[in-house]
Formats: C-alpha cells, sequence, structure tokens
C-alpha cells in the first residue's frame, strides 16, 4: 500500500456554522494505480486531492504516503489543474523548466530535460512558443511535461481535461494512459465524466454528496487500450450510471 487514508474527515467553517466536506473516507491506493475520484459537483473531490497534495490539512483522521505523513506540498508529488498554470509570459521551454528551477541543477541539465519532456508530450516544435500561441490542448500538454520534468512519484490531476473539446478531450486521454505506462505514475484523476473514468481507471472510487463519502469502488479490469463501445466498457458504464441514478 502506497497512499494510505484512513478516517478522513475534513469540515470547513462558514461564518457560525461548520460544513463538512468529507466523512470518514478510508481508502489505501497502490503505488503505480490509476485512480479516477467521480462524483456530482461539491461532494468533495478537489478537497480530498488537496488533502493528499498537502494544500489542505485533515479535520481527523491521517493521510500516508510511502509511511510518510503529508502535511506540505512536496515535488515529489505534482498537481495538474483544469486551467493549466502556465506563466503567460514564457515560452514552452521556460515553463517546462519551471520546476526545476528551485533544484540545483545547472542551466544545462535543465534544458535537457525540458526538451525530453517537451518531446514527449510532442511539442518539440513549439518549444519557443508562447502559452497564447497555443490550442488547450497543447497547452494542457505544456502542463503535463512540466509535471513529469520534476520527476514525480504521484501526479494529482484535478479535471485536467475538462475546458477541452471532446475530440482533443479523448487524444489526452491516450497521452495520460501511455504517460502512465511508460513512466509507471501513480495517478489520482478527478472527473465528473463517467466516461473519461472508465477509459482510464484501474479502480473508480464514487463519491456521494452533502457530506462527501465513498459511495463504492469500482474495480475496472478492462485490458488497454480500452474500446469505448466495447460491450464490456459499457455495462461498466451502465453500472456507474446507476449508482448516479441516471437514467
Ligand atoms: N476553502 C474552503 N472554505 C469553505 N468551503 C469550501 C472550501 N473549499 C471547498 N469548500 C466547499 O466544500 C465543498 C466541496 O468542494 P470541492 O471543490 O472539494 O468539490 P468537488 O467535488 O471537487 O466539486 P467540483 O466537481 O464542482 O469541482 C463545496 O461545498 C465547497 O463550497
Amino acid at each position: 500500500m502506497y497512499i494510505d487514508i484512513q478516517g478522513l474527515t475534513k469540515k470547513f467553517k462558514r461564518g457560525e456554522q461548520t460544513l463538512m466536506v468529507l466523512d470518514n473516507i478510508s481508502l489505501t491506493i497502490n503505488q503505480g494505480e490509476f485512480i479516477c475520484l467521480l462524483g456530482p459537483s461539491g461532494c468533495g473531490k478537489t478537497t480530498l486531492l488537496n488533502i493528499l497534495a498537502g494544500f489542505e490539512n485533515a479535520s481527523e483522521g491521517s493521510v500516508l504516503i510511502d509511511g510518510e505523513v503529508v502535511s506540505t506540498p512536496t515535488s515529489r508529488y505534482v498537481t495538474i489543474f483544469q486551467n493549466y498554470g502556465l506563466l503567460p509570459w514564457r515560452n514552452v521551454r521556460h515553463n517546462v523548466e519551471l520546476g526545476l528551477e528551485g533544484k540545483k541543477i545547472s542551466k544545462s541539465k535543465r534544458k535537457e530535460i525540458a526538451e525530453k519532456y517537451i518531446c514527449l508530450v510532442g511539442l518539440d516544435k513549439f518549444a519557443n512558443s508562447n502559452p497564447a500561441q497555443l490550442s488547450g490542448g497543447m497547452q494542457q500538454r505544456v502542463a503535463i511535461a512540466r509535471a513529469l520534468a520534476v520527476s514525480p512519484d504521484i501526479i494529482f490531476m484535478d479535471e485536467p481535461f475538462g475546458a477541452l473539446d471532446a475530440m482533443t478531450r479523448m487524444k489526452m486521454q491516450d497521452e495520460i494512459l501511455e504517460i502512465k505506462r511508460s513512466q509507471n505514475k501513480t495517478i489520482i484523476f478527478v472527473t465528473h465524466d463517467i466516461d473519461e473514468a472508465v477509459y482510464l481507471a484501474d479502480r473508480i472510487i464514487v463519491f456521494s454528496p452533502n457530506p462527501g463519502r465513498i459511495k463504492e469502488i469500482i474495480q475496472v479490469q478492462l485490458k488497454f487500450p480500452r474500446d469505448r463501445n466495447g460491450y464490456d466498457f459499457i455495462r461498466i458504464r451502465d453500472k456507474v450510471f446507476s449508482l448516479f441514478d441516471i437514467h
């Protein structure tokens, strides 16, 4: 077991009131797993991700990663957000180098690492372009290259493809699966798209809201690449749909 969440509860103060956002979440995740956190808006997916990444503290319970208590963000884990988080005044290469700048790495080595990951995400021709010159999908690839450049053990992704059109989104899903396969990362991926979860995940953690609780954990044992129209895919998708009472 790599990530160990036990009895995690999160409450936020809202004026006089206390809002319970996560209620008694217990979950263990293995190294190299692709986990999707799936649930309706407001069920606490982002809050859980933020706690795992060290941006927020739990109110009760514990989170251990690789045997250590999570208290602050570290470069062993990186988060990729929906809005890419690129610096508009920096070109692609300098954006990808960003996470390496605080480390004791020479300028030439930094450049070499950045170029390696820019190639990996297929943007070698755009290394000198600024983010505004790139499409949304390309910008998200830059964010992925930047995340990979620091050699994280875990990648947290918060609806990373939410702003992309359907075709680009499917392409990016294939790319992230390929990156996961070749780099053997542990990926925790927040989405409220059921198809996306079934396409990507080894396990889907389905949440119910108010307060956020784990409703069910679904193991997706389909081989990759998955056929979005295959019988087994649709069977699992229908099972997840039924958990949300969507007809
Ligand atoms: N810092 C905060 N202070 C107060 N309330 C918060 C804070 N952060 C989140 N919340 C509340 O916690 C609840 C869960 O929010 P969260 O963003 O984790 O949900 P989510 O499942 O990721 O939703 P979405 O899919 O819409 O992003 C919401 O009601 C939100 O308003």
